[in-house]
């Protein structure tokens, strides 16, 4: 392995860029306030205040009243005094008529989507939440609301409602109800199994609570861009009740005024204008609302960015390959990985990392929960999450540059050539199917060879993986199996091609410290075999010093120091390093400070 390219990096440096350091949280700003960054949230949500207030303002702008009849006034045209707008075919004030129908639109749009609301997001919760038999009920339920045909049930149901549309629109929510309860259902069935929920469960927190304060938490974005478009249903479905005249005539609607217009679009054509423009308005700012609280609830997605093989800017001759002739195995220089953050800024969680590894070293890769070891090996696999980007560096496999690869052409080096073993063994093998079948599939399309064959190599690679029982595991389904035994597995299927680069990433963190030691024995016996390159993720020290001829320190997004697993340990020239090795648990120290003893006054020593 070359030497450190950033091994200058002094305390100074270490300390601004852990000021900066790739793991530190940077803090959510509360939704509010991202509303309020969100010109399209802005624009959108200020015209529909404005339009409200209007409507609620109405007596004091016209001295009419809504159903107020002037018979001097029929059909007035826009502009006659005291009508600005007109007046319909019984002499009202289309303005007055426009400002109350804002009124009409507001309550339709509050008590359909709140009667929605209230009725889907508690069935939600309360069907996602609880067992089979409740889920069962809820669900039967809104499958029987989902089978009413909604306008013409609303029509039926006319005598009933006695033509009041706040009824009307109550029977609306309900009929709407079973759009937010399945969102609902959906979002709580995924999150109820959550670790932090269950952790929630143990602490004894009741199901009310435990709803209300964290399930409640992620359902509430996608509730209130429902709420959006449910309020621009409601509006819509009153309107179109009015203008078929269903419901009182004495109340002013968008609705009863276009119908009004349509009756008289050749005597005066701005009649029938005024109130579907502003519907049009109405509706439209709610859906673009709607669209715009998604991207702010939920993080609008940045276009991919990775660097192309085209468009890289600086990807820098290696001199020392020139002056060999023979590439290293893996050689990443400069890469740097950001993520965006919630405001939509991007920060930098690898910056600048370069690191060599040739063939046949095993290197480990050590350093803080965060500092961005993972990533740098996700690049390397080229299995980056879509909102990672690659801003800059190149990552060389054998001298080719892996950046800018599409999958189709990294699927002959990714299981082959470079090949991995995970952290958890046991999520990555699925639950569905027996082990050896898995391994069989990936055996087959790695090395090309037919069903038989491929068996016969699987249970050789368990045997050599040290499977007691090969047949007996390769029959087996992962949960009959142990974490150890799992990890063996994978294992297996890494080097059944007899990679030239295996990346292990924290391999034995989940296992306890007997098999810990029995997996670390089979990678450096198959690494001695093999004569593959590893490169080690782990925050182990003493991993590397197991297995390792080489390590690479990193913090806050860079190598600080690289060098030989015996040199680095004797005489680290970093502060972090020697950080790192001051604070390893040293077992032959005794604690020389006296037990704590439990008594009634507390716990003292
Ligand atoms: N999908 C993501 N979106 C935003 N930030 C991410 C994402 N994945 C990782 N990060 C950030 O990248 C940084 C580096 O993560 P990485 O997983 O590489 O750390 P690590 O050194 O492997 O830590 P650990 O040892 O805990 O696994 C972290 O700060 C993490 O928050």
């Amino acid at each position: 392995m070359s030497t450190d390219r950033d091994h200058g990096s002094t305390t100074a440096e270490a300390a601004s860029t852990g000021a900066v350091a790739a793991g530190h949280a940077v803090p959510r700003m509360p939704m509010w306030q991202r509303v309020l960054r969100d010109p399209q949230a802005v624009i959108t949500l200020g015209t529909l205040i404005v339009i409200m207030l209007l409507g609620a303002l109405a007596p004091f702008i016209t001295p009419y009243g809504p159903n107020q009849t002037d018979l001097h006034a029929v059909n007035a045209p826009a502009g006659t005094p005291g009508y600005p707008l007109g007046a319909d075919e019984s002499g009202r004030d289309i303005l007055t008529r426009l400002l109350h129908s804002i009124n009409t639109a507001t309550v339709s749009a509050l008590i359909g989507a709140a009667t929605a609301l209230v009725v889907g997001a508690t069935a939600g919760l309360v069907g996602g939440y609880f067992g089979t038999r409740t889920r069962a009920v809820t669900e039967w339920m809104f499958n029987l609301v989902m089978t009413f045909p909604g306008v013409l049930l609303l029509i039926v149901l006319m005598p009933v409602t006695g033509g009041d549309y706040r009824w009307t629109m109550l029977i609306f929510g309900v009929l709407l109800s079973p759009g937010i309860y399945r969102i609902v259902r959906n979002l709580v069935v995924g999150v109820k199994n959550e670790l932090y929920v269950d952790a929630a469960r143990v602490s004894g927190l009741t199901d009310l609570r435990i709803l209300g304060r964290h399930v409640f938490f992620v359902v509430r974005g996608p509730i209130i861009i429902a709420t959006a478009f449910m309020a621009g249903s409601a509006i819509s479905v009153q309107s179109g009740l009015a203008f078929l005249g269903v419901g009182s005539r004495e109340i002013p609607s968008f609705g009863a005024m276009i119908s009004s217009g349509f009756r008289n679009l050749y005597i005066a054509p701005t009649q029938f204008l005024w109130p579907s423009l502003l519907l049009g308005l109405i509706t439209t700012s709610l859906v673009l609302l709607g669209n715009a609280l998604r991207d702010v609830v939920e993080g609008s997605k940045p276009a991919p960015a990775k660097v192309g093989a085209g468009q890289r800017a600086e990807v820098v001759a290696d001199a020392e390959d020139a002056a060999a002739g023979t590439p290293a195995l893996l050689d990443i220089h400069d890469l740097a990985i950001s993520y965006p953050d919630p405001a939509g800024k991007q920060r930098e969680v690898v910056r600048g990392l370069s690191l060599r590894i040739e063939r046949g070293q095993t290197v480990g890769l050590v350093g803080e929960s965060g500092s961005g070891k993972t990533q740098t090996a996700f690049a390397t696999l080229g299995v980056l999450p879509d909102e990672a980007v690659i801003t800059r560096g190149s990552i060389r496999f054998e001298g080719r540059e892996l950046i800018g690869l599409t999958d189709a052409q990294l699927r002959p080096l990714r299981g082959k050539a470079i090949a991995y073993v995970p952290q958890e063994p046991m999520s990555n093998l699925d639950p569905s199917y027996q082990v050896g079948t898995q391994l069989v599939e990936d055996v087959r399309w790695a090395l090309g060879l037919d069903g038989p064959e491929a068996k016969r190599r699987v249970l050789a690679l368990l045997e050599r993986c040290g499977i007691t029982d090969p047949e007996r595991t390769f029959r087996a389904y992962p949960h009959e199996i142990s974490g150890g035994m799992a990890q063996r597995v994978l294992v297996a299927g890494a080097v059944a091609s007899r990679p030239k680069l295996l990346i292990a990433d924290e391999p034995t963190t989940a296992l306890d410290v007997t098999v810990q030691a029995e997996i670390l024995d089979l990678l450096r016996d198959l690494q001695a075999e093999l004569g593959m390159a590893i490169l080690l993720v782990t925050h182990n020290f003493g991993v590397v010093a197991d297995i390792c001829d080489h390590v690479a320190v990193m913090q806050a997004g860079r190598i600080v120091e690289v060098g030989e697993v015996a040199r680095l340990f004797a005489e680290p020239r970093h502060e972090y390093t020697r950080m790192l090795l001051g604070s390893i648990l040293d077992e032959k120290t005794v604690r020389a400070d006296p037990p704590l003893v439990a008594s009634e006054e507390g716990i003292r020593p």
